[in-house]
């Protein structure tokens, strides 16, 4: 089942007191996808870590599937965004001693054993959907920069969630591998009825997704659904 969201009357304070997020009202199917746009410091980012749960909204509700993440506790939230969300950060996040195919199957590590044995098996076969499949054993430190996005998009599927948030995963990316995996991170999404909410600067990759929002001073000023 993929989780709709419900984002209601969001608001981020920093501690001194500046509003980074103010979204009275945001709504996503499950299934659909959207682009996060907005000049730099406009607080997509923000935004993007609100709805993992990562950053606790000041006030407001994150509802995911009718369930408010923030009237969770740590655990509970921790175990939703193991279970619901695959994870794309810019700077991928990879373990440098670990394999290609360890650091794509690592949700096995936090799997309960039945599930262990399916998310690696899962991992290597999308580091193969995204032109890796020779490469699982080598070192994660051996791979270029378009190399180690693709396997953070392979990590992000293996453990099958029904929603990815992906922060900037082609930035690092020249052209046309940012373009190849732009195309593969929506398809594959789409192929398994995923919700995909990516963060970008990138507009081709932007009009890859169902909807477009962009972001100023936390705030929604454009939403090419409205
Ligand atoms: N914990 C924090 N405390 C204070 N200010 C913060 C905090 N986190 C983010 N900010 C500020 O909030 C604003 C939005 O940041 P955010 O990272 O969400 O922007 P962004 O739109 O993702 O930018 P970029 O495209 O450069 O990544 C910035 O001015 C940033 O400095």
């Amino acid at each position: 089942m993929t989780p709709a969201l419900h984002v209601e009357n969001l608001r981020v304070t920093s501690r001194e007191g500046r509003v980074l997020l103010d979204v009275p009202l945001l709504t996503l199917d499950a299934g659909q996808s959207l682009a996060l746009r907005g000049a730099s410091g406009a607080g997509k980012s923000t935004l993007l870590h609100v709805l993992s749960g990562l950053v606790r909204p000041s006030a407001g509700r994150v509802v995911w599937g009718g369930q408010d993440i923030a009237a969770l506790t740590e655990d509970a939230r921790a175990r939703f965004r193991r279970e619901t969300l695959g994870l794309i950060f810019q700077d991928c996040h990879l373990f440098e001693e670990l394999s290609a195919l360890g650091n794509a199957g690592l949700a096995s590590a936090f799997a309960p054993a039945r599930d262990r044995a399916p998310i690696r098996l899962a991992a290597a076969q999308w580091l193969a959907a995204l032109g890796l499949g020779q490469a699982g054993a080598r070192a994660v430190d051996s791979f270029s920069g378009g190399e180690r996005q693709r396997i953070a998009v392979a990590r992000a599927l293996a453990g099958g969630p029904p929603v990815i948030l992906a922060d900037e995963p082609t930035a690092a990316l020249d052209r046309a591998n940012a373009d190849a995996l732009g195309a593969d991170l929506v398809r594959l999404a789409a192929e398994g009825g995923r919700m995909l909410i990516t963060v970008t600067h990138d507009a081709a990759l932007a009009a890859r997704m169902g909807r477009q929002i962009t972001i100023a001073d936390g705030r929604i000023v454009e939403d090419s659904d409205a």
